[in-house]
C-alpha cells in the first residue's frame, strides 16, 4: 500500500507564478491491481504520480510505501526505493530515438549494478515478450508506434516493478494501439504488479479491469471509490 497523508504540492512557492497543484491529498494506493486517477487538465495528476513514484517530493504531508515514509529520505535512497518499486511509461513514451530499442530497455538500470550480460538477457527476455526479438539492435526513430510502445512497456519492467505508473499513456496511440496496450496492462496486473494510470481516456477509465478511480479537481480528491 502506498498512502498519500495530507500532502501538498507547491510550484514556485515564492514566485508570482506560485502554483498550488496537490492541495491535502490523503489517499491510500493499493500495490495490487489497477488504479486510474482521472481529472481536468491542470487538476494535477502528472504531481500526483510523481510524488508517489518518488520523482519528486512534496511540499508538505507525507508519502509512505507499506508503512515507510520515502518522501523524506535522502536523494540516494530515494533513487533507490524508486529504481526497486516503480516502472514508468511516458506520455510520448520519451525512449531515445538514437539507441537501439535494446539499450532503451536497460536505461533504467545505468549505472550497471549487476553483471552486464545477465541485464541484457533480462532486456531481450522483455523484448521476446512483445515481440520485439528481430528489432532489438533497430534504432527507435526506425520502429513504428506500436513497436515504440512495447520498448516503453519493456523499459518499464526491465527493473520488475510492484508498480507501473503510467501518465496518460493512450494519449498518443489509436484505438488499436489503445486496447493493445490496455490488453498489456491487464496482463501485468494479474501477474501481480499493481498498474496505476492518470488518464482522460474513457477507453481507459472505464476499462472493467480498473479496480479503483481517484477523481482530482483543483488539486483536491473529489471522489474515491473502490
Ligand atoms: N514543474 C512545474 N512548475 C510549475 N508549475 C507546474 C509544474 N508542473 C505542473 N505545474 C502546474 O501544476 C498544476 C497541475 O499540473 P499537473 O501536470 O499535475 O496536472 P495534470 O492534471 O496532470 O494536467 P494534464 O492532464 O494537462 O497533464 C498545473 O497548473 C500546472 O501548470
Amino acid at each position: 500500500m502506498i498512502r498519500l497523508e495530507n500532502v501538498t504540492k507547491v510550484y514556485n512557492p515564492r514566485r508570482p507564478d506560485r502554483v498550488e497543484a496537490l492541495r491535502g491529498i490523503t489517499l491510500d494506493i493499493p500495490l495490487h491491481g489497477v488504479s486510474v486517477l482521472q481529472g481536468p487538465s491542470g487538476s494535477g495528476k502528472s504531481s500526483l504520480l510523481s510524488l508517489v513514484g518518488g520523482m519528486a517530493r512534496p511540499t508538505s504531508g507525507r508519502v509512505l510505501l507499506e508503512g515507510r515514509e520515502v518522501s523524506r529520505l535522502p536523494e540516494r535512497f530515494l533513487t533507490d526505493v524508486r529504481r526497486q518499486t516503480f516502472g514508468f511509461i511516458f506520455q510520448q513514451f520519451h525512449l531515445v530515438r538514437e539507441l537501439s530499442a535494446r539499450e532503451n530497455v536497460l536505461l533504467p538500470l545505468y549505472p550497471l549494478a549487476e553483471g552486464f550480460a545477465a541485464m541484457r538477457r533480462r532486456a531481450d527476455e522483455l523484448l521476446a515478450r512483445f515481440g520485439l526479438t528481430d528489432k532489438a539492435q533497430h534504432k527507435v526513430r526506425w520502429l513504428s508506434g506500436g513497436e515504440q510502445q512495447r520498448v516503453a512497456v519493456a523499459r518499464a519492467l526491465v527493473n520488475r516493478p510492484r508498480m507501473v505508473i503510467a501518465d496518460e499513456p493512450t494519449a498518443h496511440l489509436d484505438s488499436r494501439l489503445s486496447r493493445e496496450l490496455l490488453g498489456i496492462l491487464h496482463d501485468l496486473a494479474a501477474e501481480g504488479r499493481a498498474v496505476l494510470l492518470a488518464t482522460h481516456d474513457p477507453l481507459v477509465a472505464d476499462h472493467p479491469m480498473v479496480e479503483n478511480r481517484f477523481r482530482l479537481r483543483d488539486g483536491r480528491l473529489v471522489e474515491a471509490d473502490g
